[in-house]
């Protein structure tokens, strides 16, 4: 009965279904007095065969699926807009806070009240009908007219791709347009089949002309409306320093993960605006995904990203033989060619002052612009998996039914549910419990399950060694019933080095981190309108730094590109035992 019970709740299993089962389980517990209850069956806890089942609210009415596929710059988010705009009430779901933010502005500015909602805000608008969000935010509670998913291809990401998948199976909707890559067409269509859904598909052309362009000679010929891609924050920063000298009187702004989304959105918005001297941009791959940006060219300054650790003989071989010798030598390598030409896509974007002309790529040298040249001829991976991560709700029932684990390790339950969980392998891949465990094993605070689960889901840098510590102490708090505050000290002037401002990027990461959890556990945070003020500060801390000409740099990249090498090949000679390695995590973490 409480498996039962615990299957109605979580899964939702579908009222006809659900009879059977309940039966099943009154017969079980009337014969209980009799006969010693056996453990519940593990496998059947964790089944996740039918996720479709876990909304029946979405279940109950035939939605129509209509998805826009086709290449960047094709006009498929415009499109899907376009019948957000229509609807009686409606959400628009994205993989980013800039996007979340460009569609609420873009709706209010057409006279459609849009709210927005991300995981750290909540932007009410009064008699709002509409709401735009980020993925893992959208609301499955409301009946929508019309809804809108971008980024559909996300859906095969190890990491994050169950938000998507969650989103098109609980989404209550008459009409969802999913936008994306065509890639992912037969996945959706099949999984709209499975729900008893119609589906459309409506394919697109790109509207305007990428060019590959020859390679660049030097500094001196970037021109206004560039965007210069490279992969590494400081090197973002060598290269803005490189142009500002190199052509004097223009400015560049920059646009990387780890800085704040408003200062990414506020160097967006100096770069849309003409006139100004903000004529180029410098930028990682944060630019890749839906934004309009008043981009000309995108180059290449290099297509090496770095790997996290040393790549592995077997990843090696999957490498561009061109590329191998510096993968081995500086644990880089070159980044996927999906990714190379989705940020290529960003260039002469229609309705831009670059509409008209199309755009162009190029590379800084030869290999890099054949690769490049490659990745736009190449013809896409179909996503053929979903990804899929149970509730919560789910994990909790199967610790606490199945006893297999103890129910406060939540690294524990993981494997155990992985080990055992059944799922229809042809539609469906787990994914983002690797990042769980991940972010469990470096909090280590003994939080209930479901605690647990939302601490890991906060927006925090696992990198970043002070956001950890500070995650780590709010979930201790929260562990031991006690009330926090932000505890984060900001200094009184403006970043001198770089060093400094990615210091004041990473705190504002935990001013970031706060005000999620604030929002989930009020009890427990209830310091949210003093972060809010510190994030306020600290936005324009890294502003100031930004602006500031005499920024100190690090010495030298090649410096950092030998110190890498060599850290690869002391760790490949020095492997430490399995005791001493978590010795080594546990003294970093306690720092
Ligand atoms: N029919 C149209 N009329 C006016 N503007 C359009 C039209 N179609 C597209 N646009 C404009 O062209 C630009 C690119 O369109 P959109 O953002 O929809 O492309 P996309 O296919 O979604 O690209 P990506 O894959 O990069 O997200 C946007 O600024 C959009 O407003
Ligand atoms: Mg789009």
């Amino acid at each position: 009965m409480l498996l039962t019970r615990a299957l109605r709740r979580v899964a939702s299993v579908r009222p006809a279904a659900l009879r059977s089962a309940s039966t099943a389980a009154a017969v079980q517990d009337a014969t209980a007095a009799v006969v010693p209850k056996p453990p519940p069956d593990p496998k059947t806890v964790a089944d996740m065969r039918r996720p479709e089942w876990w909304y029946p609210k979405a279940r109950l009415s035939k939605r129509t699926i209509i998805y826009h596929g086709g290449p960047t710059n094709s006009g498929k988010t415009y499109h899907a807009l376009e019948a957000l705009k229509r609807a009686e009430n409606g959400v628009y779901a994205g993989p980013l806070r800039l996007l979340a933010l460009e569609v609420h502005e873009r709706l209010n500015d057409a006279g459609v009240y849009c709210s927005l909602f991300t995981g750290q805000e909540r932007r009410e608008v009064p008699f709002a009908t509409h709401a735009s969000s980020t993925i893992e935010m959208v609301s499955l509670q409301e009946r929508y007219d019309v809804a809108v998913i971008d980024e559909i291809q996300l859906i095969g990401s190890s990491e994050r791709g169950h938000s998507w998948t969650r989103a098109l199976l609980g989404l209550d909707a008459r009409e969802i347009h999913v936008c994306g890559a065509l890639d992912a067409s037969e996945l959706v269509e099949d999984l709209a089949k499975k729900c008893g859904d119609d589906f459309v598909l409506k394919t697109y052309e790109r509207l305007t002309p990428l060019k590959p362009l020859p390679v660049l000679k030097g500094w001196r010929d970037v021109r206004a409306g560039d965007c210069v891609v490279t992969f590494s924050r400081d090197d973002i920063h060598a290269v803005k320093r490189l142009i500002e000298e190199a052509k004097p009187g223009t400015k560049c702004c920059v646009v990387y993960g780890t800085l704040p989304p408003e200062t990414r959105a506020e160097q967006a918005r100096l770069f849309n605006t003409e006139g100004n001297g903000y004529d180029v941009l410098v930028a990682s791959d944060a630019i890749g995904m839906g934004l309009n940006l008043n981009i000309g060219r995108v180059l290449f300054r290099r297509v090496l990203k770095y790997a996290g650790n040393a790549p592995s003989e077997a990843r090696l071989a999957s490498v561009a033989p061109e590329y191998r010798d510096d993968a081995r030598r500086l644990g880089q390598l070159p980044a996927d060619r999906a990714l190379v030409k989705q940020i290529a896509g960003r260039a002469g974007r229609m309705s831009t002052a670059f509409g008209e002309g199309g755009g162009g790529v190029a590379a800084m040298d030869e290999r890099d612009a054949q690769y490049v040249r490659k990745a736009l001829n190449a013809k896409p991976d179909k996503v053929t998996k979903a990804g899929l991560f149970p509730p919560s709700e789910l994990l909790a029932a199967f610790a606490r039914e199945t006893k297999i684990a103890s129910k406060t390790d939540i690294t524990a339950v993981v494997d155990a549910f992985v080990n055992v969980c059944q799922i229809d392998a042809a539609r469906y891949a787990l994914a983002g419990h690797v990042e769980l465990k991940k972010v469990a094993t470096q909090l280590d605070v003994p939080l209930p399950l479901e605690d647990m689960v939302t601490f890991c889901a906060a927006p925090c840098n696992s990198s970043d060694r002070l956001a950890v510590a500070m995650l780590t102490e709010y979930a201790r708090a929260r562990a031991r019933g006690e009330r926090a505050g932000p505890n984060v000290r900001l200094p009184k002037h403006k970043p001198r080095t770089l060093r400094d401002l990615h210091d004041m990027c990473g705190k504002h990461n935990v001013l970031d981190c706060y005000l999620w959890l604030a929002h989930r556990f009020p009890e427990t945070f209830p310091e949210s309108d003093a972060a809010m003020a510190q994030k306020r500060r600290c936005i324009g801390l890294v502003a100031a730094g930004l602006a500031s000409r005499r920024l100190q740099l690090p010495e030298k990249k090649e410096a950092d590109a030998k110190s890498v090498a060599a850290k690869l090949v002391a760790a490949k000679k020095k492997k430490p035992s399995a005791k001493k390695r978590g010795r080594v995590v546990r003294g970093k973490r306690s720092k």
